[in-house]
């Protein structure tokens, strides 16, 4: 994921000369315009021609320290794995985006018969180190490049595992390139894991952490500078809120069932309702996502505020004003999140609740 603001990526007017063209050298290509330009076509034209800053991000091992030590996260692989054995024996397993290639080492131990890994950063080739060292060569092939535009020495394979989450869930874009691999890969009836996330807010009612970051600009050494109050609440901010602030009952804003889930799935606006469970001043909404592996013996791990922290943390929409709050009073709205129109790989998150519509970037 970008786990990290990434400066590399381009501009939307980069990105809209590219697309113009791509389409352009696709039509002298002979293809038809009206094909070519479609918004599937444009977002994949420009996601190839940008990448290359996203891939870098994940050719440093500092990522991978970061993914590797997150025990929920890479513990819930794991017992997803390990834990349901029965399901990996004689399967050839897909590994999307494997970084190290600790997802595949877990599918070789759980009994997969074959794995095949890709990743187009290069990390890939401490990956094919790793595999070695593990003695694990034999069973793990790993491929650099991006899945969608790489022959897999087989076709079709029976389970695709892959760890494409980002913030907010779908920050990152990498959702795609799933859909791409279940579509184009994954045999009639194959399995993909995880195969369920969902997405959820609260109201956080933290007055200090609001005092710093966005009363902070009403007296900074006397003067004002409260025009920086606006800004500041358009970024959403990516912290691990403190579980006794939230005041709010929790929304499920989306469900994602991959086995189904198209690319638009990015794009979506749901009802938002919360329950005040406590007298209060919301601060902030505050986004985070689960994971579901349904299996014979399930696992999830959740990134919510109640759970053990995840490097994921929450996302969190600061509010330049307040919302005050009595107990059992329940707040309605909608929450439309879309692709950010400057970089595909980025989110734009509108939050309507009565009298305010708020805007925010995932940049
Ligand atoms: C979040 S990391 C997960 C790494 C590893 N699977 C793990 O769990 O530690 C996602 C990886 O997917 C790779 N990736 C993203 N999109 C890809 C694509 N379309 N084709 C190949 N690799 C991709 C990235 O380079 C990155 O290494």
């Amino acid at each position: 994921m970008i786990r990290e603001k990434d400066s590399e990526l381009k501009t939307m007017t980069e990105n809209v000369e590219k697309m113009r063209h791509i389409t352009q050298e696709l039509v002298a290509d002979g293809r038809n315009e009206a094909d070519s330009a479609s918004p599937a076509h444009c977002i994949k034209a420009i996601k190839m021609e940008c990448d290359e800053g996203y891939f870098n991000t994940y050719s440093h091992f500092g990522i991978h320290h970061e993914m590797l030590s997150d025990h929920v996260r890479t513990s819930s692989y794991r017992d997803a794995l390990l834990h349901n054995t029965a399901l990996w024996k004689d399967k050839t397993v897909l590994d999307l985006g494997c970084g190290t290639g600790i997802l595949s080492m877990f599918a070789a131990s759980a009994g997969a018969q074959k794995v095949i890994a890709i990743d187009q950063s290069d990390i890939i080739y401490h990956a094919m180190d790793i595999a070695r060292e593990n003695k694990l060569s034999d069973k793990i092939q790993l491929l650099k490049g991006r899945i969608e535009d790489t022959e897999l020495p087989q076709k079709c394979v029976d389970i695709i595992v892959s760890e494409w989450m980002g913030y907010f869930l779908l920050f990152e874009g990498m959702l795609d390139s799933v859909i791409y691999a279940r579509d184009h890969h994954l045999t009639e009836g194959g399995l993909l894991l995880p195969n369920r996330c969902s997405i959820s807010m609260i109201g956080l009612a933290d007055t200090d952490r609001h005092a710093e970051l966005v009363e902070f600009w009403t007296d900074v050494y006397g003067y004002r500078m409260t025009c920086l109050k606006h800004e500041v609440v358009q970024e959403a901010t990516i912290e691990v809120v403190p579980a006794n602030k939230v005041i709010t009952s929790t929304c499920v804003l989306t469900e994602l069932d991959l086995s189904t889930c198209s690319t638009s799935s990015l794009d979506f606006s749901s009802e938002l309702k919360l329950e005040a469970i406590t007298d209060g001043s919301i601060t902030a909404f505050v986004g985070y996502f689960d994971v579901f592996f349904d299996l014979p013996r399930p696992v999830s791990f959740s990134t919510g505020p109640h759970a053990t922290p995840t490097h994921w943390k929450q996302t969190v929409f600061l509010l330049e004003e307040p919302i005050i709050v009595q107990q059992g009073d329940v707040l309605t709205g909608t929450v439309t999140c879309q692709r950010a129109r400057r970089d595909v790989r980025a989110l734009s998150v509108t939050i309507s609740v009565p009298g305010r519509k708020l805007k925010f970037n995932l940049t």
